[in-house]
């Protein structure tokens, strides 16, 4: 870090060594709306050495054992772990190449680092420019964990700016990307001319399917965290609740009662289980869709427009709202189509199984849904017809990180995690030897 004022200014990692930048650009904290951080605004240059330090690195980086690799990566883990506590103060404070978004920072981008540098290669990643800080900050333990120089190189910067210059780069040749669907396109799009290996992991609008025969008791609180976790910008957030219409009148109730009982606070309130959203481009567009829905003559039950909101004097310019629950919605409305991608769910209800599932899978996404219901049968049935990459039945976002990660349709090409990152992180060779 460089001192300038009082602001915290982040440099690239390229070859094991901080980099300073031309220029910069400004962080927010969005719990208060203030420039907080000034991150690089990095361009071809540093992708050019990046790109060097990272071809440097590969031969001797992948000759190691796998086991050498493995010893590496548990120090890093270790060393993570150690800085937990300050790490997630970060954090909390900018919630938020290999290139991450800004919903997950840390978890996103070491997510896709470590079975990548497991497997022998060497990375250059890109973190959102919305959240930087957690992976300035992860630079400066590989050296410790004994991560040699050029494995791993961070640039910092803007999508279109440094994230255009590392797709584009003939000499990278595989790229893991998470985020929206449009920046996917360009990803492909640039990428196509060199016919570079992509994983795509995109957006959702994750349908919750609750049948007459849930145990409400843990339904209603796990999809209220389903609806609301991390502000509701999580791919993996529900944001279209079926609800059986015989129990849809008393879920609703107790739903809307337990959601106004999920704070918002500032990052430092222990009550609070949901902060501020990202930025204020963010919120706004957020707000526009409970606007359009409203407008369609849709029912806003709790949260924006209907509840008040009481924050310090300090954090009225962060960029917080009330979680909202929308009801007689239609299912073409956009807010029933398109990913919003923050603390807004639609609960609308349903009579049948087969109806349920049609109109589950009627949106161009297919990442994650629930089912809940006591009946075994059902639940596998419903389960299997699901357009979804991934489905949790009575519960929500257990994870076992070996397990494959990604969905179908517009939310995605290709699976992560264990066995599938390995395999896309590396190339099968056939070698067929006369004797
Ligand atoms: N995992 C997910 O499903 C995520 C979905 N989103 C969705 O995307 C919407 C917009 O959020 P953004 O942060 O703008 O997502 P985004 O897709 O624009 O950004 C994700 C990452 O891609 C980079 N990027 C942007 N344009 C690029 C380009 N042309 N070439 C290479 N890299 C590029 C960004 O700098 C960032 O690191 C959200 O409202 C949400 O709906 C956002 C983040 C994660
Ligand atoms: N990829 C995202 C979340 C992953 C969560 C998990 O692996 O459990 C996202 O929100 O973009």
């Amino acid at each position: 870090m460089a001192g300038t004022n009082t602001l915290m200014t982040l440099e690239n990692f390229i070859n094991g060594k901080f980099v300073p930048c031309n220029s910069y650009i400004d962080s927010y904290d969005p719990s208060t709306g203030e420039v907080y951080c000034r991150v690089p605004n990095s361009g071809k240059e540093e992708i050019e050495a990046a790109v060097e330090a990272a071809r440097s690195a590969f031969p001797g980086w992948s000759a190691r054992s796998p086991q050498e690799r493995s010893k590496v990566l548990h120090q890093l883990a270790d060393l993570l772990e150690q800085s937990l506590e300050e790490l997630a103060q970060a954090e909390s404070r900018d919630q938020a190449g290999l290139i991450s978004p800004w919903n997950l920072p840390l978890y996103l981008l070491t997510w896709k680092v470590a079975p990548a540098i497991a497997a022998g290669n060497t990375v250059i990643a890109k973190p959102s420019e919305l959240t930087s800080v957690t992976a300035w900050m992860m630079c400066k333990l590989l050296e410790k964990a004994g991560v040699p120089p050029g494995v791993v190189n961070i640039v910092f910067g803007t999508g279109p700016r440094v994230g255009e210059a590392l797709v584009a780069h003939p000499e990278v040749p595989l790229i893991s990307f998470t985020g929206s669907q449009p920046t996917a396109e360009r990803i492909i799009h640039l990428s196509a001319p060199h016919c570079k290996k992509l994983s795509l992991e995109l957006g959702g609008k994750n349908p919750a399917i609750i049948f007459e025969d849930a145990n409400l008791e843990e339904c209603i609180p796990t999809t209220v965290k389903s609806s609301f976790a991390n502000q509701g910008e999580i791919c993996l957030c529900t944001s279209r609740i079926f609800v059986q219409r015989s129990i849809y009148k008393e879920f609703l109730e107790k739903f809307v009662e337990a959601t106004r009982r999920w704070k918002v606070g500032i990052p430092s309130d222990p009550l609070a289980s949901m902060g501020a959203l990202i930025s204020k481009a963010h919120l706004e567009k957020v707000r526009s869709y409970i606007k359009k829905a409203r407008s369609e003559g849709a029912r806003i039950l709790c949260g924006e427009g209907v509840d008040t909101l009481s924050l310090p004097a300090k954090n009225q310019g962060g960029y917080f709202m009330l979680p909202t629950v929308i009801t007689h919605i239609k299912d073409e409305s956009c807010c029933m189509k398109e990913e919003i991608f923050g603390p807004v769910t639609c609960v609308v209800p349903f009579d049948s199984e087969e109806e349920v599932i049609q109109r589950a899978n009627s949106v161009k996404y297919g990442l994650a849904a629930t089912v809940w219901s006591c009946n075994v049968g059902r639940v596998h049935r419903v389960a299997k017809k699901l357009q979804s990459g991934l489905v949790w039945t009575n519960c929500w976002l257990i994870r076992e990180l070996n397990l494959p990660f990604g969905g179908m349709k517009s939310s995605g090409v290709g699976r992560e995690g264990g066995k599938d990152s390995y395999e896309f992180f590396t190339e099968v060779k056939t070698i067929t030897i006369k004797h």
